[in-house]
């Protein structure tokens, strides 16, 4: 276990398991369509990696870039869209795809701007799910873990940058970011 981490909160095959499960119940929400999966980056980066192999259904993919967090545990409030999508979402199923919900306050934006771009509809998977951090009213439509209130890092998701690299959901020692 890396020296900053306090605990495993989750472990690399617990993710697998849920990620798997999550890939079979997003294929049958989707049979029949062709989907356009929008990872959320750069949190989600392996998360949707992960779950794209495990949905069966002809699909296309994008990739926006917000950051609100920066070097600290808690929301700017101020969400920036660092990289905008490639792809025209008018008309389209959107499936957005992303690491955590915590404040809501990040995806809360994203859904006002996918809506004023006229999607036909618009879904939020989430790995993980912190509904103690939650500042505005926004639920995922599928949800794999719900945590405790705490800020945890590994499989993409950071501290400062740091810890994306790690193959399971760790706590961080608290002199790590106090210091
Ligand atoms: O519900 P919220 O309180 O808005 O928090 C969730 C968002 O915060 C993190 O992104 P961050 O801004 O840290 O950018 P990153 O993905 O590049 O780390 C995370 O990846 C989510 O996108
Ligand atoms: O608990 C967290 N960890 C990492 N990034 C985050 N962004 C929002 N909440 C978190
Ligand atoms: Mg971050």
């Amino acid at each position: 276990m890396h020296n900053d981490i306090k605990e495993v909160l989750i472990t690399r095959e617990q993710i697998q398991d849920k990620v798997v499960e999550l890939g079979q119940r997003l294929s049958e929400e989707y049979a029949g369509r062709n989907p356009l999966v929008i990872c959320i980056l750069k949190g989600a980066f392996i998360f949707m990696a992960d779950l794209v192999k495990e949905i069966s259904v002809p699909l296309e993919l994008d990739f926006m870039a917000v950051s609100s967090y920066g070097a600290s545990t808690k929301s700017s409030g101020e969400v920036k869209i660092v990289k905008d999508l490639d792809t025209s979402v008018e008309g389209r199923d959107v499936l957005i795809v992303e690491d955590i919900i915590d404040s809501g306050l990040t995806l809360s934006y994203l859904i006002d701007v996918l809506e004023r771009r006229k999607v036909n509809s618009v879904k939020i998977v989430t790995l993980f799910d912190k509904p103690a951090g939650r500042t505005v009213d926004l639920e995922a439509d599928m949800s794999g873990f719900v945590i405790p209130d705490e800020f945890i890092v590994g499989y993409g998701l950071d501290y400062a940058e740091k810890y994306r690299n790690l193959p399971y959901i760790g706590v961080l020692k608290p002199e790590v970011y106090n210091s």
